[in-house]
C-alpha cells in the first residue's frame, strides 16, 4: 500500500528521506521539500527503503534527466537534480562527515566538477538472454541488466565499445552465460578487459572474435581473464597514461581515477602542496597515478600485483634509483611510524574504507605534510579525526565531483603538522 511522503533531504546514498510518525523512509530519485507518493518496500538501517510511484509537488530544483535509462540504470541517482544546487550538496557530505567527527575544517578550495561525456572507465555487464545479448549496468538493487545505448556519463569512445561488445560477446556467450568486460581510455586508446563469469577455454575462434572485436573499435589492446591471469589476446596500440614526464603501461582492468580531469587535479594538488620534499611515500598508490614523475626519491606501496609490476617496469626504465615500489598489504601491515619518519611527506588515496590502521601509525609519526585522496567522505573524517588527535592541522580541501550524478564524492586534502 502506497503512503504520502515529505521529503526532508537527500541522504549520504542519494536517496530522499522522509519521516512519518517517527519512521524514517528512503525514496529514490526524490528532491527535499518534495511530496511524494511511495511504496514501503524493506527494512534498511533504521529506517524502510521504498519505490517511488508519483510526484505529487515537485521541487522548483527539479530539470528533465538527460538519460532515457535514468530511473533504472543503477549507474546515476541524482540526474534530476539542478547542477548547482547538487553540487552544493556533494559539498555538504563532506562537511558534514567532518563535523560529526569534531574535525576543524579549514574553507574548502572550489570544488572541481567534472562534465557529462568524461568517464574514462567503465564496469560493462554483459549477457546472453535468449536471442539476446544485453550490454550496460546492473538495475538499480538488482542483478538485472540495462541494455544502455549510450551512457551519457562515459566518453564517447566507451560508446563506442559498449556496442562494439554487444555485437562480438554474441559469438562468445551461450543463453543465461555472462561476462563483464572493464573499459579503461587510457591516453594511447581503449583497453578491454573481458572477464567470463565462468570457466571459459580461451579457443581459436574465441581469439578470433576478439581480434575482430578490437579492429571493430579501434580498441588499443583487448584482455580475457581475470585481472590477476589476464591475457592479453591482442595489443594493437600499447595502452599508456601519461603522468607528467613519465609514461607508464597499465595492467589490463587496472584502477583509473574514474575522469581525467580528477587525475590531473589530484596531481597537481600533490605538487603544489608537497612542494619538494626530497623523500615522498605514496601509499594504496595503484600506478603511481598521483605520485609519479614528481621530484625527489618516491617509494611506493600497493597490494594489487599487476600495479606493482608495472610500477616496477617503469622504475627500472627510468633506471637510478629514484622510484622503487613495494608489494604490501597496507590493512594488514601498514607502515610503522619509524618506517614513516623516513619520509618528508606522505600521499595517501586509499580505497572506501580508508585507512584506519595506516593512520593510526601516521598519527604518531613526525612526517610534515600529508596529502589525502578520499572517495568516501565517511571513513575520511574517521581517519582525519585520527590524524587531529595526533597533531596534524588540515589546512585545505578541495571537492571532486568525478561520480557525476552518483551519490560518491571524491576529495583531496592537505594536513600538515
Ligand atoms: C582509490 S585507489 C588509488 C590508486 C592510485 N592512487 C590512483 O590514483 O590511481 C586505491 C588503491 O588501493 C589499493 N589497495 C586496496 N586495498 C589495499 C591494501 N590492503 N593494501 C594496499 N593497497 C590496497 C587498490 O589496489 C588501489 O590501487
Amino acid at each position: 500500500m502506497s503512503i504520502t511522503l515529505d521529503i526532508l533531504e537527500v541522504g549520504a546514498r542519494g536517496d530522499g528521506v522522509a519521516d512519518l510518525e517517527g519512521k524514517r523512509f528512503f525514496v529514490p530519485y526524490c528532491l527535499p521539500a518534495e511530496t511524494v507518493e511511495a511504496e514501503p518496500l524493506d527494512k534498511r538501517g533504521d529506517g524502510t527503503a521504498c519505490d517511488l510511484v508519483e510526484v505529487l509537488a515537485p521541487s522548483r530544483h527539479r530539470v528533465p534527466a538527460p538519460c532515457l535509462h535514468f530511473g533504472t540504470c543503477g549507474g546515476c541517482a541524482l540526474q534530476h537534480w539542478r547542477r548547482d544546487v547538487y553540487a552544493g550538496w556533494k559539498n555538504d557530505l563532506i562537511a558534514k562527515a567532518l563535523a560529526q567527527r569534531g574535525v576543524k575544517a579549514p574553507t574548502f578550495e572550489a570544488p572541481v566538477t567534472c562534465e557529462p561525456g568524461e568517464r574514462r572507465r567503465a564496469d560493462i555487464v554483459l549477457r546472453c538472454q535468449g536471442k539476446r545479448i544485453l550490454a550496460g549496468y546492473h538495475e538499480r538493487g538488482s542483478q538485472n541488466v540495462v541494455d544502455v545505448g549510450t551512457c551519457v556519463v562515459a566518453r564517447p569512445k566507451i560508446n563506442t565499445a559498449i556496442a562494439a561488445l554487444r555485437l562480438a560477446i554474441k559469438a562468445i556467450l551461450r543463453d543465461g552465460t555472462s561476462a563483464d568486460a572493464v573499459v579503461n581510455e587510457t591516453d594511447t586508446g581503449l583497453d578491454v578487459l573481458i572477464r567470463p563469469h565462468r570457466k571459459f577455454e580461451l579457443t581459436l575462434a574465441i581469439r578470433e572474435t576478439l581480434i575482430a572485436l578490437a579492429e571493430s573499435a579501434d580498441i588499443a589492446r583487448v584482455s580475457w581473464g581475470d585481472r590477476a591471469t589476464a591475457e592479453p589476446v591482442i595489443v594493437r596500440r600499447t595502452p599508456q597514461l601519461i603522468l607528467g614526464d613519465v609514461t607508464i603501461e597499465p595492467p589490463p582492468g587496472a584502477f583509473l581515477q574514474a575522469t581525467k580531469r580528477a587525475e590531473l587535479v589530484m596531481r597537481a594538488g600533490v605538487t603544489a602542496w608537497l612542494g619538494e620534499a626530497a623523500r615522498t611515500a605514496d601509499l594504496f598508490a595503484g600506478i603511481g597515478a598521483l605520485s609519479l614523475g614528481k621530484p625527489g626519491k618516491l617509494s611506493l606501496f600497493e597490494y594489487d600485483r599487476p600495479s606493482v609490476a608495472a610500477v616496477d617496469a617503469t622504475a627500472r626504465k627510468l633506471g637510478g634509483n629514484r622510484v622503487a615500489v613495494q608489494l604490501r598489504d597496507l590493512f594488514r601491515r601498514p607502515l610503522s611510524t619509524k618506517e614513516l619518519d623516513a619520509f618528508d611527506a606522505i600521499v595517501l588515496d586509499p580505497p572506501r574504507a580508508g585507512a584506519a590502521a595506516q593512520c593510526a601509525e601516521l598519527a604518531a609519526s613526525k612526517v610534515k605534510r600529508v596529502v589525502y585522496g578520499s572517495c568516501d567522505p565517511g571513513s575520511f573524517a574517521r581517519d582525519v579525526r585520527t590524524l587531529q588527535d595526533g597533531g596534524y592541522r588540515l589546512e585545505k580541501l578541495m571537492p571532486i565531483d568525478q561520480f557525476l550524478w552518483s551519490a560518491h564524492v571524491e576529495l583531496i586534502a592537505l594536513l600538515t603538522k
